[in-house]
């Protein structure tokens, strides 16, 4: 269904080997290799690796920009008890590059344990800030997965995105992707002045919008019994999340966030006494999360749930803006350097 090959500059990519239909499952893939937060030491785990594994490991891309070479080198030199382990096994050189691989190429799996891991083959999807695919992890079968959010030609780069605020305006996503991966983006929205202004202008509007919708909708959660202050109708918080809809939409973006604003959306018609656009609003939700994770996935499963209950929990993934101040940050991938 694909295959990885040259991408010009942007060294190896995954192309579509035929016509590939929204929805389809690209790749179901276990962890080459994983950390978690108690157990965040790279080198050791690499340490556990078969050789061949380790020869998988090394192929994968590095971060040649001096900032990630630095962080590597000094990584690789904290005398951890790791190091001193493996030292015996590995040169300093090879800890080096164990180190610039991980951290160029590994999701956040989005569990408790704040599992980070490295997927051989998804490792070698490219980015692009409108992407045609996207990766979930599916704690079922301890696989991550990457699905086609929209139909792909044959022949046609299938990407991702690597970004932790897919809305972010073009100046801010370059900069994170610098920072973070050393390369300047030269997707269709980033490359093209006038794709850029219009855009721009509208994830301007979309954050303002967001940061409106929070104000109202924590106004409407705190209100005591017997206020006299009045809380946001549901009404009012339907009609804000449906034009934060409709800007993911004009912007080319589906997946998951778009599911969890069509879950907010159906949630917020309950509230209203609305059951059959809170049907609709949650059959919409329930179909972007299929495309985007499958139907064995336990978030399938979740929203499936929500739909036969009617009964709209807040979601799980909501736009990188509307999170809650200090909370963990679950965005793909991570960098030292950044
Ligand atoms: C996870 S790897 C992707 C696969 C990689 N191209 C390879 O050859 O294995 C991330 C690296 O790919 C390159 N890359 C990914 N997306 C890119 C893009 N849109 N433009 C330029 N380089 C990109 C960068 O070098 C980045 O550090």
């Amino acid at each position: 269904m694909f295959h990885v090959r040259r991408a010009g500059a942007k060294g190896l990519g995954v192309f579509a080997s035929r016509h590939i239909p929204r929805g389809t499952r690209l790749l179901a893939e276990p962890p080459l290799l994983s950390i978690t937060r108690g157990q965040p030491d790279v080198l050791r785990a690499a340490s556990l690796l078969s050789n061949d594994n380790v020869a998988r490991l090394l192929q994968l891309s590095t971060n040649d920009s001096r900032r990630a070479r630095q962080a590597s080198l000094a990584l690789s030199l904290l005398p951890t008890l790791s190091n001193i382990l493996t030292r015996k096994k590995a040169s300093l050189a090879s800890n080096r590059r164990v180190l610039n691989v991980f951290y160029n190429n590994n999701f956040a799996i989005g569990d408790e344990a704040g599992t980070r891991a490295l997927f051989p083959t998804v490792a070698r999807l490219n980015h692009s800030c409108i992407p045609s695919a996207q990766g979930n992890f599916n704690a079922t079968w301890g696989h991550f997965t990457i699905h086609s959010l929209r139909d792909i030609p044959a022949d046609e780069e299938i990407t991702i995105s690597y970004l932790h605020d897919e809305m972010a305006p073009r100046a801010a996503r370059q900069a994170s992707l610098k920072a973070g991966y050393g390369f300047e983006c030269g997707c269709p929205i980033c490359a093209a002045s006038d794709a850029r202004t219009a855009s721009d202008a509208r994830r301007a509007q979309h954050h303002k919008l967001l940061r409106e919708y929070h104000s109202h909708a924590a106004r409407s959660s705190q209100q005591q019994p017997g206020s006299t202050e009045l809380a946001s109708a549901p009404s009012t918080l339907l009609a804000m999340v449906r034009r934060l809809t409709e800007a993911y939409e004009a912007e080319g973006l589906a997946g998951r966030e778009t599911a969890s604003l069509y879950s907010l959306a159906a949630r917020h018609a309950m509230a209203m006494g609305d059951k059959e656009l809170a049907q609709r609003m949650g059959k919409k939700a329930l179909d972007l999360e299929r495309d985007a994770v499958g139907e064995d996935s336990p978030f399938f499963h979740t929203a499936r749930e929500a739909l036969e209950r009617l009964d709209f929990a807040p979601p799980a993934v909501v736009p990188a803006k509307a999170r809650g101040e200090g909370e963990e940050d679950e965005a793909l991938s991570y960098a030292p350097w950044t």
